[in-house]
């Protein structure tokens, strides 16, 4: 494609319908979210997670999901980057999935919370002695002189810690409570089914939005 004002996909592979979605909206991730993993070749997990600076200025990027329930949609990053910093700042954040094999789309909204030290050290302790030490080098977000600065840093990291890299404190997990949990299914036509679930107290209610 070189002149996207040429490309059109109609939807046409699924509906969403309200006699067969869930009544509660993690149960209907749960679904979708196994569904992603059987269809989508590569990242089903990959979302983008936008935040807001102090400012009002949004930001967006993609972050791995990393867990989910009840209590939220979890993600592990760099506590002094931009998004953690933003995050500081301002706690309301949204997540975004797009499985374009599915032509699906699943809208969160809500605030975040650093998850406990004990449940990014079990994270942190899962991860590719690479992927550790790639956490000490790299100050994320920062401006930094070459790329062979950073490779004499993760040489330094593993000078110091060998393949046990313990979690360094400014690396763990976000929690996202979601208040807003949207599931987007394709149609003809562009009217596409939306169902919206909104927190409300203990429960959630449903609405369907227009396309
Ligand atoms: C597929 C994919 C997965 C990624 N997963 C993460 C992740 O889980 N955590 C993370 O901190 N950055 C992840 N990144 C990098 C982020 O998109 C981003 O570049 C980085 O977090 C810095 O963002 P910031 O400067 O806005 O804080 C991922 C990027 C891609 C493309
Ligand atoms: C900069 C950065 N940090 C963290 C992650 C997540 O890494 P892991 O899958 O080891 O948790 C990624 C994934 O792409 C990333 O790019």
């Amino acid at each position: 494609m070189t002149d996207p004002i040429h490309h059109r996909i109609d939807y046409t592979s699924g509906a969403l319908d309200e006699t067969e979605a869930a009544d509660n909206p993690l149960d209907q991730f749960r679904f979708w979210f196994a569904e992603a993993g059987r269809v989508v070749e590569r990242d089903p997990n990959a979302m983008t997670l936008s935040t807001v600076s102090a400012e009002g200025r949004p930001s967006s990027r993609i972050v791995l999901l990393r867990g989910y329930g009840e209590d939220g949609f979890v993600f592990f990053t760099n506590y002094d980057s931009r998004k953690g910093n933003e995050l500081a700042v301002n706690p309301h954040a949204s997540l975004l999935l797009f499985w374009a094999a599915l032509e699906r789309q699943i809208r969160i909204e809500g605030t975040v919370s650093k998850v406990s030290e004990d449940e990014s050290d079990a994270y942190f302790s899962l991860r590719p002695v690479g992927n550790r030490l790639g956490a000490w080098a790299s100050p994320q977000s920062q401006v930094i002189p070459s790329r062979e600065s950073l490779s004499q840093r993760v040489r330094e990291f593993e000078a110091r810690f060998g393949s046990a890299p313990p979690r360094p404190e400014n690396w763990g997990g976000y929690r996202l409570r979601p208040e807003a949990i949207e599931f987007w299914q394709g149609r003809a036509d562009r009217l596409h089914d939306r169902l919206l679930y909104r927190r409300e107290g203990e429960c959630w209610n449903r609405v369907r939005l227009a396309p």
